[in-house]
């Protein structure tokens, strides 16, 4: 049975790491009964990252730290996968925007490769907010909602977008495009042939 190590306890997370093995035994069934190990980990990127680069650190940082704690617990995992969120500020096509976007990364412990998820505007107050007070997101969707902990079910992507969209939904496309690696190890190896 193959065991996959999730470096949270997020709900979304989760959720989101069910969905995915879901889908890649589409691909092949010795997915389907897949084992997901969830363990809190500590990281030392920022609590609300404001670029992709410090999403993406962050990802990787919680895959390798999952590794090393199931490693303390004399457990492995044949996967370890790192999940974040955060902003991204672009500037294009003559516009400045403010973007949601999850990165997802992937190792066996060898290799290990990232993906993202959609990336949603941000509403302009939300920016300012998040950016000038310094607090988490996940405070501020809260208080607009007047409900707790949003970030564990729907998050701000299911706010944001009434519901089309969900925390889970984006976490797990940010999965199985970072997965594709090790689903279609033929095209990805090194030499290309
Ligand atoms: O328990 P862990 O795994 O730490 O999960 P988290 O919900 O804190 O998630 P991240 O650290 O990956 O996300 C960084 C911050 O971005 C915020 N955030 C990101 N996406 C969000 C969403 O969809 N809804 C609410 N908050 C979100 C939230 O405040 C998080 O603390």
């Amino acid at each position: 049975m193959i065991k996959v190590a999730l470096g949270s306890r997020r709900a979304a997370k989760i959720a989101a790491v069910r969905s995915c093995l879901a889908r890649l035994a589409e691909l092949d069934p010795h997915w389907r009964d897949a084992e997901v190990i969830p363990r809190e980990v500590q990281t030392h990127i920022a609590a609300m990252p404001l670029d992709d680069a410090e999403s993406m650190r962050g990802a990787r940082e919680r895959a390798h730290a999952v590794r090393a704690r199931l490693q303390r617990e004399g457990l492995t995992a044949d996967f370890f996968l790192g999940l974040e969120g955060g902003f991204h500020m672009i500037s294009g096509a003559g516009e400045r925007l403010t973007l949601l976007r999850n990165w997802a990364y992937v190792t066996d412990g060898t290799r290990g490769s990232f993906g993202a998820g959609p990336a949603i505007p941000v509403p302009e107050t939300i920016v300012t907010r998040v950016i000038e007070t310094g607090r988490e997101l996940g405070e501020i969707i809260d208080e607009i909602t007047g409900e707790e902990d949003v970030r564990s079910n729907r998050g701000a992507w299911g706010v944001f977008s009434r519901g089309l969209l969900s925390r889970a939904l984006s976490f797990e496309l940010a999965l199985i495009a970072a997965f594709a690696p090790f689903y279609n190890p033929t095209l990805y190896r090194s030499n290309g042939t």
